[in-house]
Formats: structure tokens, sequence, C-alpha cells
């Protein structure tokens, strides 16, 4: 173990917050690195994260909408000091939301290095209030830099989002053939966020006769956790469908996909740009998910659909999955987007020291 480092992650929420960071510290990891997460002691970190291997510490925090809100950032910060002063923390990294403001706050009290990542097209406020004092903010999309003063944007580099390692390492022939798919079969992958998506459950179970009436279609539907059980109290007949709560193997099943439904998290948009693959998204409102959407659609690499619109996002998608020349033309066009491993990246400018 390298006695000089001990990295404190803090992140939490949704997946699209918790992944990054698993990426990251499973780098650190590799290279014989202590990591420690902090997060809340409610949300879905608490169990992904041990899940993982790592070690977790959940803080009493919730979205700051009240006034017993920020009390308990006031004593999630007095927590973190202590713990990072305990655990002899030597970097923090923050992965933005009001999950990580505790652990910067103490990071900034104990003069401990901090990095913040940013996974959205659009900075998030807590990002944004603390990147001055940072060491170095990491970057998933280039438009980020829009709203970056001048004389801060050294700090800046953009890398891209960091991954689960096994995006990095995908060929879409093996994953198809290990699924059985065979070369006739258009695959066809809907998801929602981490949490799923109601509107787009919804707008598939109208849609359903139509998806099984297409000739050589296979459908990988993952419906969200919460959602599942409502979702197939209304199916009858599955056809060749495979319809899950969470897809734990979501790289295979993107890899081999020719086509994927999706809202516009800012990893998913990610991993769509890294496995080249042609999509229908439907952001998510008020999140900045549009933004993360014009991202890929600025190089044609996708069709944005509103949410009052879901059903036409089906039909266009199950329209162009027929269509050879329209899929390859959108990878091609994601291909100007990648930006190599991005956890490779982020830890090389970690200014680690060596034991
Ligand atoms: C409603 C909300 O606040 N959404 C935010 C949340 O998104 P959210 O966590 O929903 O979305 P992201 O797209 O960033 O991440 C979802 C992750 O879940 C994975 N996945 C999903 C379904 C599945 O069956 N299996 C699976 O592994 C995806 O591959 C992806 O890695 O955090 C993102 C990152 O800050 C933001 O961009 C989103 O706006």
């Amino acid at each position: 173990m390298n006695k000089k480092e001990k990295v404190v992650l803090t992140t939490g929420g949704t997946g699209g917050h918790i992944y990054p960071a698993l990426a990251i510290a499973k780098k650190l990891k590799d290279k014989n690195i202590d990591v420690l997460f902090i997060g809340t002691s409610h949300r879905m970190e608490k169990t992904i994260v041990p899940n993982e291997g790592y070690r977790f510490i959940g803080l009493d925090i919730v979205p700051l909408k009240s006034v017993s809100a920020v009390f308990k950032i006031l004593k999630g910060t007095l927590r973190s000091i202590r713990i990072l002063r305990r655990e002899k923390a030597t970097k923090v990294i923050g992965f933005g939301n009001y999950i990580s403001i505790p652990v910067i706050l103490a990071a900034k009290f104990l003069r401990i290095p901090y990095y913040l990542q940013e996974q959205n097209s659009i900075m998030g406020l807590a990002n944004k209030k603390f990147y001055k004092g940072s060491k170095k903010v990491f970057l998933a999309f280039r438009n980020t830099l829009n709203s970056i003063p001048g004389k801060y944007r050294e700090k800046f580099i953009v890398t891209g989002n960091p991954l689960r390692e096994e995006f990095y390492h995908k060929e879409k022939a093996k994953e198809r053939e290990k699924l059985g798919i065979t070369e006739e079969e258009k695959v066809l992958f809907i998801i929602g966020g981490s949490l799923g998506a109601k509107n787009i459950n919804e707008a598939v179970l109208k849609k359903w006769d139509k998806i099984q009436e297409m000739k050589n279609l296979r459908l990988f539907w993952g419906t969200g956790k919460d959602l599942f059980e409502e979702v197939i109290s209304k199916i009858t007949d599955y056809g060749s469908a495979v319809v899950l709560p969470y897809f734990d193997n979501a790289a295979d099943i993107m890899s081999a996909a020719d086509m994927v439904l999706c809202r516009a998290g800012a990893s998913t948009v990610s991993e769509l740009i890294q496995l080249e693959k042609p999509s229908i998204v439907i952001p998510y409102d008020f999140v900045g998910q549009k933004e993360n959407a014009e991202e890929i659609e600025f190089v044609n690499g996708t069709k944005i659909f509103e949410n009052k619109n879901v059903s036409d996002a089906i039909d266009e998608a199950l329209l162009e999955i027929k269509q050879p020349d329209i899929l390859d033309f959108m990878s091609e066009n994601l291909k100007t987007l990648k930006k190599g491993n991005a956890v490779c990246s982020i830890v090389k400018h970690i200014d680690l020291e060596e034991k």
C-alpha cells in the first residue's frame, strides 16, 4: 500500500454520480492507493459502494431545500473534518451535487488539496461554488468551459466522463455472439437513467404490439428497479424481449445494440460516445440533460425528442434501426467526440506521490 497517499472520494445520489467515482477508485486501488468513500446514509451509494468492496461512510444529509437541511450540512461538515483528520486524507475528489459539499468544505478547512469532476455539460451548483479553490476540475464536455471566466480556465481539463472499465474494451461482434444474437437481428436497448423513466416505460407498453410484430427485432429493456413490477404486470407475451429492472451488464448490451433509446444522463451520453452507438434520446427535463444530449446531437450522433413526444421517439427508433446507412452515419460522427480513457487521464492529473 502506498503509505503517502489516502484519497477520499465524495459522491452519491444517482448512478450518474457514483459510477464515475467507482471507476476512479478502481484505478487508484490498482495503484495500491487507499481510498475511502463518503456519501449519504440514505441513497444508492450506501449499498453500491460497499458492494464494490470499498470502505464507505454515510452522512445524514439531504437536498438543500429547508433550514434543517442546512444544519445537516453543517453537522456533516464537522463530521467530515473529524473523518479527514482521523484518516489522514491527502487528497479529496468531489463528484458534484449537494452530497459533496460537507467533505469539500472540510477539505478547504484542513487545506487538503481537492479536485472536482463534472459529469454534465452544464456545471452543477456545488462544483460552480467550489471550483475556484480546487486544484483541478475534470470535465466531460468541452462546452462546459464556455461558462468559465478566462482566468480560471487553466484549472480545467476536458477528459470525458470516467466510465466503468468494461466500456473501454468492447467489441460489438463478440458481445452479440455472447448473447446469441444472429446477424439478421437488430438489437434495440431501452433504458431510462439509473432509476428508470416512467414515461418511457408507459410509451413502450403502448407500442408493445408494434414492437412484437417487428421481424428480427431483439429488445432489451431496463425499466428501473422501482418501476419493474408495475411494467411486468402489464405484459402477457414477451416474445424474444428481455425485460429487467436493471442491467448490471449494460456495457455488454449497449455494445451489442444497433440502436439505444434512453435519457440523456451524463454517463449514458458518454457511454454512447465511447461505444459509438446511434441513439434516440429523450432528455429528462430540468436537470441539464438537454445540453448533454446536444453534445452528441451537434455532430449528428443522435436525435433528440421531448418528453411529450416519447411515443414518436419509439416510432423513430423502430424506423431507423432498419436503416444501416443512418446507423453508420451516426456512429461515424460520434467518433469525433471520443477522448480516450478518462479514468487514466484523470488519475494521471491528480498529483499523487509515488510510494
Ligand atoms: C434525474 C437526474 O437527476 N439525473 C441525473 C443523474 O442521472 P442518472 O444517474 O440517471 O444517469 P447517467 O446517465 O449519468 O448514469 C446512469 C448510469 O446507469 C447505468 N445503467 C442504467 C440502466 C441500467 O439498466 N443499467 C445501468 O448500468 C448507465 O449505463 C449509466 O452508467 O446523474 C447524471 C450525472 O450527474 C445527470 O446527468 C442526470 O441528469
